[in-house]
């Protein structure tokens, strides 16, 4: 397995670029919100750690993960260098899991395609709470960390090219 006892949320800011001009806005799912607050947390540490001012980071809750879709198109509009949109989906007893995970990941994927501020998909879709807990500050790292740097990156592209 990819991740099995692998902590991939490390970085090496000095290979990144200095986000200390970027923009960034953070879309923040309420379901699971243990989750999603450890997600925020990694994501939010990352960028200041990396040169982000805190002025220059947005944070809005949404109700669940679906809406991140609707609160990252509404981010785009306050000019933000790039989104991330942070969420937690875990598996329950019927499909609704499958149309939530499809529906979000569209979504988000849209919003790629149709704007031109990147989207970063910081969208747990995980089997239990467990996988969740070691994946938002647990032993298998911090997605949110990794969306961060996603979020750097990305937003240094998009005023590079
Ligand atoms: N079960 C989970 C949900 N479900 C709620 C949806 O995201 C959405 O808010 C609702 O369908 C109303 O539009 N959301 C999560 O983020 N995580 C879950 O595990
Ligand atoms: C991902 C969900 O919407 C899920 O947690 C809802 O649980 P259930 O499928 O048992 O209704």
């Amino acid at each position: 397995m990819a991740t099995a006892n692998h902590n991939l949320s490390n970085y090496d800011k000095s290979t990144l670029p200095n986000a200390e001009h970027f923009r960034f806005g953070i879309v923040v799912s309420e379901w699971n919100d243990t989750i999603t607050n450890g997600l925020f947390q990694g994501a939010y540490d990352a960028l200041i750690d990396c040169g982000a001012n805190e002025d220059n980071i947005i944070k809005w809750n949404v109700p669940g993960s679906f809406e991140l879709i609707y609160g990252a198109k509404k981010m785009i509009e306050h000019r933000v260098d790039a989104v991330i949109a942070i969420g937690s989906v875990i598996q329950g007893e019927t499909k609704h899991f499958d149309f939530v995970c499809e529906g979000v990941t569209q979504g988000i994927k849209d919003l790629n395609v149709i704007s031109d501020t990147p989207v970063i998909f910081c969208v747990l879709t995980d089997n239990t709470m467990q996988q969740s807990l070691d994946r938002s500050g647990g032993k298998l790292g911090n997605k949110g960390t990794e969306a961060a740097i996603a979020a750097i990156k990305m937003a240094h592209l998009r005023r590079t090219f």
